[in-house]
């Protein structure tokens, strides 16, 4: 299929090929029971089917991904790196071809697509230079006696993907679980099915064993399959709060480890003293990336009311600025959200806040890009809301979509209560030029991550997870290695046994 990506354009693809894997290659539904119409967002067209896996499926899947870690996790750390290393190359070499079909399966610019994968090779890569170092401690005892522990790997890991960014979620999941010798069944989500499999071949192709990196594809039963499958060691999820908490009761009754990345309604702190013309572009980037369809966007932007009228100005200006349009095209900014469903809740947000007395200052409509080709397409003007106050919908519910919510602030200590009076807890960001004002906000924020003068940035060797109902577990960064790895203890005695009996 990549091979069709150098000619492909927007409303031409129709995706034919199976689209679960495992044994090593691409496997076709066993029956075409429950097949659902997967959507190109930019056109509206169907792009193909998908046909969820069943109990049996799941289980073939589950079968060949332990067959598979039987023989990667007796394999030192450098011998894994060279397979993953490989990967990241090939990945790297059809990073065009991949963030196209991206992009027409998920809706989002050819332009973020591209950053996208670009940082996908190098999550593989960067987890590959750490598949070698992985090592124990060795603890001296008394009389010569001595423990050591080795890091082991814990046997074949569920992934559970989001919508947003369908091939990133399954590399930043599979290349710390390979890494440290375990194998992984991975689920995307439904309405974006068509990448995770392109992974799969990849890693195949660089010299896994096969079924090392297995896709089953489905919705909420074939996951529940998925965490409840007597084979899971551990599951890592990646959507939203109500899902998550599902995946983790499901996980206690195994007493399975979790990693749950879930939702967000971050906040992002803008005071007086800032550099403007920074914090405008920061509270771009926090907010209409992906369609505004971002985990961690900070869509709750405090803006301190001396600097309101200035920055109000400049952030609406620039948003009716966005070029919103066809998403394989270089100049685009803006693609379309994910499905009619994900455009209609954006939009009953935007209403929703104008009754409780929120001002649509740009955008929050339904936009029709002049191109008839994508007349059905999923598309909607950016929005900016002012006089948002901290009970409204739009300020305390996630939207998924791109509407910034801007709220007036005067003091340090009023921002911050009103900033953590929220149950998420996944990112937040303070523009200021004052450093000691900066780190005293970053300490007291109460959220995973916290962007100082910048937003959305997260580069692969930076931890990245949530406090409060965002989760627990970090991908990214060398922490995530504890979280698919456990450790075993050995305890040499060099002498005689001094028994109490
Ligand atoms: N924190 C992060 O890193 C991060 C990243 C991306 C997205 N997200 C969050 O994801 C949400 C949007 O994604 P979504 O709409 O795809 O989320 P979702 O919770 O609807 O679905 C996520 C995945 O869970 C599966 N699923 C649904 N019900 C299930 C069940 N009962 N058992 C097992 N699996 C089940 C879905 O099929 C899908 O693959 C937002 O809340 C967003 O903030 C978080
Ligand atoms: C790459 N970003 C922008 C940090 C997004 C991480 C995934 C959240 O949805």
């Amino acid at each position: 299929i990549l091979d069709a990506m150098s000619g492909a354009s927007t409303g031409t693809l129709q995706v034919t090929d199976p689209l679960n894997f495992w044994g090593g290659r691409r496997v076709a539904p066993r029956q075409q029971a429950d097949a659902q119409d997967v959507f190109e967002p930019a056109t509206g067209r169907v792009l193909c089917q998908l046909i969820p896996c069943k109990a049996e499926e799941v289980d073939e899947a589950m079968q060949s991904a332990h067959t598979a870690y039987l023989k990667w996790s007796k394999m030192s750390g450098m011998e894994r790196a060279r397979v993953m290393l490989e990967a990241a190359r090939i990945i790297r070499e059809r990073r065009e071809a991949i963030s196209k079909l991206e992009v027409i399966n998920n809706g989002k610019s050819i332009t973020e697509a591209l950053a996208d994968i670009d940082f996908s090779w190098q999550c593989v890569e960067y987890y590959a230079g750490l598949a070698g170092t992985l090592a124990g401690q060795h603890i001296q005892l008394p009389s010569g006696a001595f423990a050591y522990t080795r890091r082991e790997a814990l046997g074949v890991c569920a992934g559970i993907g989001a919508f947003n960014y369908p091939f990133q979620i399954a590399v930043v999941k599979s290349a710390p679980a390979l890494a440290c010798g375990n194998a992984m069944v991975f689920k995307p989500s439904p309405m974006t099915p068509v990448t995770a499999v392109i992974l799969a071949e990849i890693y195949k192709e660089a010299g896994a064993p096969d079924g090392l990196f297995c896709v089953v594809q489905g919705g909420p039963e074939t996951g529940t399959l998925l965490c409840q499958h007597p084979m899971v060691a551990k599951v890592s999820f990646t959507g939203s709060v109500p899902t998550g908490k599902k995946i983790m009761e499901m996980s206690a009754k195994g007493v399975k480890p979790v990693t749950l990345e879930l939702g967000g309604k971050s906040p992002l702190i803008i005071f007086k003293d800032c550099e403007l013309e920074n914090a405008i572009k920061g509270a771009l980037m926090a907010n209409f990336l992906t369609q505004g369809q971002v985990c961690c966007n900070g869509t709750r932007v405090f803006v301190q009311r001396e600097i309101m009228p200035k920055f109000l100005e400049e952030v609406v200006k620039r948003t009716k600025a966005i070029p919103v349009g066809d998403p394989l095209l270089d100049a685009t900014r803006m693609g379309a959200l994910i499905s009619k469903p994900q455009l209609d809740k954006a939009l009953g947000f935007v209403s929703q806040a104008k009754k409780e007395g929120a001002k649509v200052l740009c955008g929050g409509e339904p936009f029709t890009p002049s191109d008839p080709n994508l007349a059905g397409g999923y598309y909607m003007s950016p929005c900016v809301l002012d006089s948002c106050r901290d009970d409204m919908t739009c300020v305390k519910e996630e939207i998924f979509g791109p509407v910034m919510s801007v709220l007036a602030f005067d003091t340090e200590e009023e921002v911050l209560q009103r900033a953590n009076s929220t149950t998420f807890g996944l990112a937040s960001g303070v523009f200021t030029r004052d450093i000691s004002r900066a780190h005293r906000v970053a300490e007291n924020l109460q959220a995973g991550t916290c962007f100082i003068n910048n937003y959305n940035v997260s580069p692969v060797e930076v931890p990245f997870g949530g406090y409060k109902n965002s989760g627990f577990g970090r991908e990214n960064g060398q922490v995530t290695i504890e979280y698919y790895s456990q450790l075993k203890t050995v305890v040499v005695e060099m002498g005689d046994v001094e028994s109490l009996f």
